[in-house]
């Protein structure tokens, strides 16, 4: 079992070395590391891409209930100023995934002292920010030697009180698809826009169209997102940009919505090509991120087991539209997801953000317990 303070100590260890998904290659080596240190009669560790499977084998096999971390960072500069910041340049764990980490390996060295009635199979997943690594292991087959039967896995919020559990009944976090688009015109001198296609003003007018589908045609008591994160185009201010890309992201809580979207997404870029005479390269990309879903059941098994413990601080949340590749996990293996808290004023993603190293020891005595009245509920 791992002390608070070797708890603190590894995850300043993650903390530090941050990458990106499908390259978290250090990443991988020191969770090897801190998990052959653990007791291994029961353990199989297999690897796959950057990924790692821990296999807890039960007293008896019928059963296995998995748990699942992303391991991945973000490419961001850290600007915390920690004597233990990032020394990856430009890698940050802006998601903190080095917290879903930490309290993965807490969870995994008390499962590997204390063996569980059934197995249990701790994924260690890349790429939860920019490649759907959760799709890519489960489509791989790397799961089918010890398909779970039901699964399990945390989002920090640095909006909740350290500590904190956060869920809910039906959708936790939105379906995300992510947008690309290239638009190609004609470039030219600034003072000829006649001979020319600028697409600094299509670009522009592009984004003003996408932004009216949240506003025109989604019905505000569903909600949804349009961001556009990135725009670039041009090189000076004499002359006309002949090509421009924008990058951005569509968020909605169900399926049907998100699909709504991206259909009007493409109307209006094919609309866009005929009134400017220009040539647009449309890529829309969902990949795994569906919308998270929790199982009715299980989630409200977790939640009663969560409000009744009088140490966890349960609280109920709204659903976020953030995206996870969860997701797709749970569309294809009950489960629930659920937020612990880390109380920062920073939001996930920002420069800044910096949890609260006390949600690790708090979320692991909240969660410990429940995986093992899970894992005794499963035989009664
Ligand atoms: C928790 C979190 O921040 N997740 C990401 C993952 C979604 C990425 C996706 N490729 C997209 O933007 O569509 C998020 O941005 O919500």
């Amino acid at each position: 079992m791992l002390s608070d303070e070797k708890l603190i100590q590894i995850r300043r260890e993650l903390h530090q070395i941050p990458e990106i998904g499908l390259e978290e290659f250090e990443t991988q080596a020191l969770l090897l590391k801190i998990i052959k240190s653990f007791p291994q009669d029961n353990l199989t560790i297999k690897t796959h891409d950057t990924g790692i499977l821990v296999h807890v084998t039960g007293k008896k096999s019928d059963y296995t209930i998995a748990y699942r971390t992303d391991i991945d960072g973000l490419p961001v500069t850290e600007a915390t100023g920690l004597p233990y910041a990032s020394k990856h340049p430009g890698r940050m764990h802006a998601c903190g995934h080095d917290i879903h980490m930490t309290v993965a390996l807490g969870l995994l060295s008390s499962f590997a002292s204390k063996q569980p009635e059934h197995n249990f199979l701790f994924i260690f997943q890349p790429a939860e920010e920019n490649a759907s690594g959760g799709k890519l292991l489960y489509e791989s087959g790397a799961l089918n030697e010890w398909l779970p039967d039901e699964i399990y896995g945390l989002h920090d919020n640095p909006q909740l009180p350290t500590g904190a559990i956060g869920c809910r009944l039906g959708t936790l976090f939105a379906g995300t698809c992510e947008i690309h688009i290239t638009l190609h015109g004609k470039s030219g001198h600034a003072a000829y826009p006649h001979l020319a296609n600028d697409m600094v003003v299509v670009g522009a007018e592009l984004v003003t169209q996408l932004q009216t589908i949240v506003s025109r045609n989604v019905d505000p008591i569903e909600g949804g997102v349009v961001t556009l994160g990135h725009f670039e185009a041009g090189t000076t201010m004499n002359v006309i940009a002949g090509t421009a890309q924008i990058d951005g992201t569509i968020r909605a809580l169900t399926q049907k919505m998100n699909l709504h979207i991206q259909k009007r997404v493409r109307e209006i870029v094919a609309g866009l090509e005929v009134m400017y005479d220009c040539k647009a390269d449309l890529d829309l990309h969902q990949g795994g991120y569906l919308p998270v879903e929790n199982n009715p059941e299980l989630t409200k098994n977790f939640i009663d087991f969560m409000t009744k413990q009088p140490n966890v601080n349960f609280i109920e949340t709204q659903p976020a539209m953030t995206g996870e590749d969860f997701g797709f996990m749970l569309s294809k293996i009950k489960g629930t997801m659920f937020w612990l808290g880390v109380d920062s004023p920073y939001a996930l993603h920002s420069d800044h953000l910096a949890p609260h190293e006390a949600a690790i020891g708090k979320g692991i005595a909240a969660i410990e317990p429940f995986l093992r009245y899970r894992d005794k509920q499963v035989g009664a």
